[in-house]
């Protein structure tokens, strides 16, 4: 059965806007909050997903710490009232204000990228009079199979630090007298629905723990990153992705040593299914070979199909049930020839006016939206 929509009121809103299901997330933050309850787990989630104040609010009610990429992304954190004690920051180029800022709110951990950040880092928190909380991001060189522009785990890949370098870092890191090193940081990818990667994920660290561990150096926490993907084809039927296969891989394969904590970075599973782009049909047009539903949505308000070829479910929510379909190209009004949601898409009979749905867009789609063409950032909205 169709998802059901709220008509009535989106008749009334101006298009094209993202409408959020609160209720999907707060089920989606129970069902997280449920598999890692009495086990010495700590779920961020990555802000980089959906950084809309009202979701925020909802994730901070539900305990999650906070995984950043910018001191933007710390400053809208703070702002949404996340703990600084549970904020995490990655990214390979932190620059002096962002890590300053970092410091200057105490947050519980540096993912550092590279040696010389290690250095700046030591270098900043020195000036300050303060110790640098770290964790070094490890690239393990595992291929997670996800698009190309989305793997950050191999080694090709710009992200961490190869393993075979991980040693000197590390030797590194706890010389350097204003840093605290509490452990490794790793993630391999996004939008993985296959276990595999996890499970290697897993085997990797192990490798790596007993190897310190032989060096008698000790970690107080592992940090395993984000990725677990979603069901982009049939989000009706899997709203909730599964959490429980996912923890349970790290539960059964990964060895935590006594006391040692075991950090995520969630992102796209948590917000993705609850977002959906709302647009209107401004024309549909046919050409020699096609016909085309144009949208007033576009590549601007949700990029993910023109970047990643990515598919999204597309609905007519307006039709009746019983209209006659057909076959179309679901188009955007931009400059652009990727600027195409979905080619050959069987939808019912569509008109001027109609309002259609593009499913499972509330994670790197509102927070990925643009200018370009001069265009105003989409609205939101938001279930009752
Ligand atoms: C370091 C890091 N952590 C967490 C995430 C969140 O990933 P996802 O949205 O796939 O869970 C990303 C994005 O891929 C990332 O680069
Ligand atoms: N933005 C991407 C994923 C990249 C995640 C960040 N490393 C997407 O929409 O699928």
């Amino acid at each position: 059965m169709m998802y059901r929509f709220p008509l009535e009121e989106f008749k009334q809103w101006p298009t094209p806007f993202y409408y959020y299901d609160m209720g999907l997330l707060s089920k989606t933050l129970n069902e997280i909050n449920r598999q890692v309850k009495g086990y010495p787990y700590d779920v961020h989630y990555a802000i980089k997903a959906n950084g809309n104040p009202v979701i925020l609010k909802e994730i901070v009610k539900n305990g999650l710490g906070v995984d950043l990429v910018s001191g933007g992304e710390i400053k809208a954190s703070l702002a949404a009232g996340f703990d600084p004690g549970k904020m995490v920051y990655s990214g390979v180029g932190k620059t002096d204000w962002e890590i300053n800022l970092g410091l200057d709110h105490d947050i519980f951990c540096f993912n550092v990228e590279s040696v010389p950040e290690l250095e700046v880092i030591n270098e900043l928190a020195g000036r300050r009079g303060k110790t640098a909380h770290v964790a070094i991001r490890v690239n393990p060189d595992i291929d997670a199979h996800t698009h190309r522009y989305i793997t950050t785990g191999t080694a090709e890949d710009k992200f961490g630090i190869n393993i075979e370098m991980l040693a000197t870092a590390v030797d590194r890191a706890l010389k350097l007298p204003h840093l605290h090193l509490r452990g490794l940081h790793f993630h391999v990818g996004s939008q993985i629905t296959q276990m595999k990667p996890f499970v290697m994920l897993c085997e990797s660290v192990n490798g790596l723990l007993d190897y310190f561990d032989r060096h008698d150096i000790h970690f107080e926490l592992i940090n395993v990153g984000g990725g677990l993907g979603i069901d982009y084809d049939t989000p009706d039927i899997n709203p909730v992705p599964d959490f429980q296969h996912f923890f349970d891989t790290f539960k059964r394969h990964l060895r935590l040593r006594r006391n040692q904590r075991l950090h995520f970075e969630l992102g796209r599973s948590i917000v993705a299914q609850c977002g959906t782009l709302i647009a209107r049909v401004i024309y549909v047009k046919e050409n020699r070979n096609k016909k085309f539903v144009i949208l007033d949505a576009g590549m601007t308000d949700l990029i993910r199909p023109a970047l990643y070829q990515a598919h999204h479910v597309i609905q007519n929510i307006s039709a009746a049930v019983d209209t006659a379909s057909d076959v179309y190209d679901v188009v955007g009004p931009i400059c652009e020839s990727s600027d195409v949601f979905g080619t050959d898409e069987k939808l019912p009979v569509t008109r001027r006016g109609d309002l259609v749905a593009l499913r499972s867009a509330g994670a790197y789609g509102e927070t990925m939206a643009s200018c370009y063409n001069m265009r105003p950032l989409p609205k939101s909205h938001f279930s009752r």
